[in-house]
């Protein structure tokens, strides 16, 4: 008999659980009427979602039985929920308006540098080096706001491949080019070797003291300033912020420089008023959380295996890597915190692209595939073009598409549509066995007004929320990632080999051959 208390239990173990299981497999698969919820200034619909009131009831009370508004305000409060690192995971901290003195220190240090750059006009290129939590958020950030131009050149070197150093510094005059190393554990691979090159690309140009020409943003100042460099070029954020939820810090000092420090402040405001839902709202109103149960259904109780992020405006392609790093580094895990297997399917695969590129590539897969999967359209009702006739075309594909999934197509409708061309009996009745679209396939709808700093800052803390409560229900710890570091560590052994040191004898037969065979052939 299991005496552990709800909260802790295996999910399978909680009669809370079964009561969800079953409310999900008897609800009709689309709302019986629009569920809206508004949060942050968005308009999150729900209405393609598994719902019925005994499916509102059972949620509820899978919270309560998971300590839902205790584990919360554990969060805000700064306790050690990652429990396996026993830290904290504190990224509501940075962007609280009056946050503790350390936070608000750093804050006004970076904001300082932007606004001194900006008024020196210094700087006119940014190299932002960087990679995962430390790197996307950044691209995301000035791909949503600094498509249309700036005065600055921003470039992103994250992978280890020299192509993306080399095309990183490409044609940028070394005088007048910025450095951000932006690292939290200031250990990772790529980022230093990569900042390395970047280092012997400004001596090669003549620069003495090319270090002069770094800043770094770090949890690891130590680490920091033994690679050279002096604290007043050193940012800090803290370990108990994750990566993934590094963008409210000084991690986003770059896109401070590239896009104005404005965008960095309406983010962060964005954010906290995402937060201040997310602590009030009822259940029921809570955005957050009613995304998180409709995405535990679809993937532990209806078994889709991934999740599609649609997002309607190509500024907003870096925002499904963002989303990806942020979900699967965060739920991607079969053990519960206290290394017990989890007994249902986690954290689903995110995938995804712009619409509508997306239709044009993917979405015959969505409609008519075998398994399908729930997607997220995320779009803006307003345009910042001057072509209104492009915007309107595009949500009337968002809403288009999303109704197909949703309502489908039977065979008698394709029947008829083909009968209705002229079509032959015969033909039709054939053609509309491949034209059936099963319908019921889960979507959520987030509706920004507009494309602004507040209104991107609210939609990724809506995700992070979402993400923490997921990891609540399935039992998991969502804010550590142990299962990056043995490729990292095999990577490292596997370098020295290919550089001739004697090969280990753990090594697979494949594995073996390939280390043997590239070494063989180094040019
Ligand atoms: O900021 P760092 O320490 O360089 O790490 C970069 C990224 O690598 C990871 O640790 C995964 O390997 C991510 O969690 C993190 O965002």
């Amino acid at each position: 008999m299991n005496t552990q208390p709800d909260s802790h239990k295996p999910l399978t173990q909680m009669p809370q659980w079964h009561a969800y299981v079953q409310a999900i497999n008897a609800a009709p698969r689309v709302a019986p009427a629009p569920r809206i919820i508004e949060a942050g200034g968005m308009q999150i619909d729900l209405t393609a979602q598994t719902y019925s009131a005994d499916v509102l009831a059972t949620a509820s009370a899978l919270l309560e039985a998971r300590d839902f508004v205790s584990a919360r305000q554990a969060l805000f409060d700064g306790a050690p929920v990652n429990t396996t690192e026993n830290r904290a995971a504190w990224h509501t901290q940075l962007r609280a308006p009056r946050p503790i003195e350390e936070v608000a220190e750093e804050r006004k240090r970076a904001l300082e540098f932007v606004r001194r750059s900006d008024s020196e006009r210094r700087w006119r290129n940014i190299v932002h080096i960087g990679i995962g939590g430390s790197d996307w958020g950044v691209r995301l950030v000035v791909g949503a706001f600094g498509y249309a131009g700036m005065w600055r050149n921003i470039r992103f070197v994250a992978n280890i491949d020299g192509h993306a150093v080399e095309g990183g510094l490409a044609g940028l005059d070394p005088r007048e080019t910025l450095i951000v190393v932006a690292t939290k554990s200031f250990k990772t691979a790529e980022t230093l070797e990569n900042a390395k090159r970047a280092i012997e690309w400004m001596k090669a140009a003549g620069i003495a003291k090319p270090l002069n020409q770094v800043i770094a943003v770090t949890a690891n100042p130590q680490e920091a300033q033994a690679w050279g460099l002096q604290q007043s070029q050193i940012f800090r954020f803290w370990d108990w912020v994750g990566g993934r939820f590094s963008i409210w810090s000084a991690v986003g000092v770059a896109a401070g420089l590239a896009v104005g420090p404005d965008v960095v402040a309406g983010l962060q405001s964005g954010a906290k008023t995402m937060d201040d839902h997310f602590l009030t709202a009822p259940i029921e109103q809570n955005a957050p959380v009613q995304l998180a149960m409709a995405g535990i259904a679809n993937r532990s109780i209806l078994d889709y295996g991934s999740l599609n992020i649609s997002a309607y405006d190509s500024r907003l392609a870096n925002l499904i890597p963002y989303i990806q790093q942020l979900e699967m580094e965060s739920l991607g895990k079969s053990v519960d915190r206290d290394g017990q297997p989890i007994t249902v399917p986690t954290g689903p695969a995110v995938w995804g692209m712009p619409g509508t590129d997306a239709q044009h590539t993917f979405f015959q897969w969505l409609h008519q595939g075998s398994d399908g999967a729930p997607v997220d359209f995320i779009a803006c009702q307003h345009e910042d073009h001057a072509w209104k006739e492009h915007h309107i075309q595009l949500l009337a594909h968002c809403l288009a598409q999303r109704e197909a999934l949703m309502n489908g197509k039977s065979y008698e409708q394709a029947l008829q549509e083909s009968l209705a061309t002229g079509m032959s009996e015969a033909a039709a009745r054939e053609l509309a066995k491949h034209k059936v679209h099963p319908g019921g396939r889960p979507s959520n709808l987030i509706m920004m007004p507009r494309l602004t700093p507040f209104s991107l800052g609210a939609l990724l803390a809506l995700y992070e929320h979402k993400v923490f409560v997921q990891g609540l229900v399935w039992g998991l710890n969502p804010f550590d990632q142990w299962g990056v570091e043995y490729g990292k560590v095999l990577a490292t052994d596997i370098t020295a080999e290919l550089k001739g040191a004697a090969p280990q004898a753990t090594h697979d037969a494949s594995t073996r051959y390939w280390i043997e065979r590239i070494r063989s052939q180094m040019e």
